[in-house]
């Protein structure tokens, strides 16, 4: 009788500790062919790193899409090469896999994904493999899969081998009933894309981890990225990359959206330093776990004229994507991201006139891919 006494007191300090995220020590750990399942620890997450003096070792899934290869190159300038693996499903090219390593990761592979973290001591896990908003939309099933069974993998994996984890979000995590100019960190969020479903999901479950069970959650929502070496995955705001390569080659523009639809765009560098510094963050400093990054917002026709300082013969038309208009008419004109300003000292560096100059002299040479190689 007294141990069963002394075992229910003690599930329920368990319970009563829940929410504060320090200390919580149950792991929820997934048995293959078994239903997840809870096991005692004594892991204390926010704690648990690496030694002051070691690096983390890090594993970025999804890798090999427009994010992945310039978070790679600068994890590695920072942690060292072979400490960060880059993985994705699909075959890299030969500089890529040359450059650090390469292994093939399928989100959806529980067990495949849980081997690479254990054999690879894995202590920072960079979680970018996803389906974007068009391409989410016209295949919703493979995009609930890949978005939400895949977070799933990748949450439990996280919390069961004391991972710090980072999850991006994105602009298209709001709908049309949230707050459009600006749209702070907290209000309504009733996305009407897969994507943005899923993301919303994603925000939730790493934030519910990270209360329940201490996992190091960590999440940014991004706003368009704009870069030079590397093409977007099929979103709405792709057509900011597609003018510079059109501008370049042909001098002639088809914006798939309305001259007139403002968005929150970023240069990647400025995204790959966010994403850096907040998984550096100390733990301290981060009142929420789920920040909006902000850096310039503009229109196609603002960045038509910026860009036709550089071409001035550049031609735009526009033949409107519904698909994609009523998408952006949905996500935030201005992006209020005064919380991360405030908590972690984010400051972006490059305004419109900086990210069109400096998208020029990328592809003005191909001085960046060289660099890569
Ligand atoms: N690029 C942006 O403008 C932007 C903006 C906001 C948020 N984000 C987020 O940042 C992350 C990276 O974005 P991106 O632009 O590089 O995306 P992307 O679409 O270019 O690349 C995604 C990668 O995921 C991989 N992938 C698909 N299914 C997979 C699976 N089953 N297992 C493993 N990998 C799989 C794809 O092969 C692809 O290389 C995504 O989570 C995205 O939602 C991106
Ligand atoms: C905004 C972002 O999440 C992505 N570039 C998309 O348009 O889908």
């Amino acid at each position: 009788m007294p141990i069963v006494k002394n075992v229910s007191r003690a599930v329920s300090q368990l319970l009563q500790s829940s929410g504060c995220g320090c200390g919580v020590s149950i792991v929820p750990v997934r048995c293959i062919g078994v239903s997840p399942r809870q096991v005692a620890s004594d892991a204390s997450f926010h704690s648990v790193s690496f030694a002051e003096s070691d690096h983390p070792r890090v594993l970025i899934t999804g890798g090999l899409g427009q994010l992945g290869v310039g978070l790679a190159k600068l994890l590695r300038k920072h942690f060292g090469k072979n400490n960060v693996i880059l993985s994705d499903i699909r075959k890299p090219a030969d500089n890529i896999f040359y450059s650090g390593p390469f292994i093939y990761a399928d989100i959806l592979d529980y067990k495949n994904l849980r081997e690479i973290v254990v054999n690879n001591r894995i202590s920072w896990l960079f979680h970018y493999s996803a389906l974007l908003s068009a391409v989410g939309e016209a295949n919703v099933p493979l995009a609930r899969a890949v978005n939400i069974t895949g977070l799933h993998n990748v949450l439990d994996i996280a919390a069961e081998h004391n991972l710090r984890l980072f999850v991006p979000s994105t602009i298209g995590a709001f709908g049309p009933t949230s707050p459009r100019d600006p749209t702070p960190d907290l209000c309504i969020q009733r996305p009407r894309t897969i994507y943005g479903v899923s993301k919303v999901h994603a925000e939730l479950m790493g934030e519910y981890y990270h209360y329940r069970y201490g996992l190091d959650f960590r999440c940014l929502r991004y706003p368009g990225i704009i870069s030079a070496d590397s093409q977007p995955g099929g979103g709405t705001t792709d057509y900011a990359v597609q003018i510079f390569h059109d501008a370049i080659k042909t001098g002639k523009f088809q914006c798939n959206l309305k001259p007139d639809t403002r968005l929150p765009m970023m240069y990647i560098d400025d995204c790959l330093k966010a994403t850096l510094e907040i998984m550096e963050a100390p733990a301290e400093a981060l009142s929420m776990r789920t920040y909006n990054i902000s850096a310039m917002s503009f229109t196609p026709e603002e960045l038509a004229q910026e860009v036709q300082k550089h071409v001035p013969e550049l031609q735009v038309t526009y033949n409107v994507d519904e698909v994609r208009q009523a998408i952006a008419d949905s996500w935030p004109m201005n992006f209020d991201d005064r919380n991360a300003r405030r908590d972690w000292g984010w400051k972006h560096d490059y305004d419109l006139p900086e990210l069109v100059t400096t998208m020029f002299s990328f592809l003005g040479s191909d001085s960046r891919i060289a660099q890569a190689n």
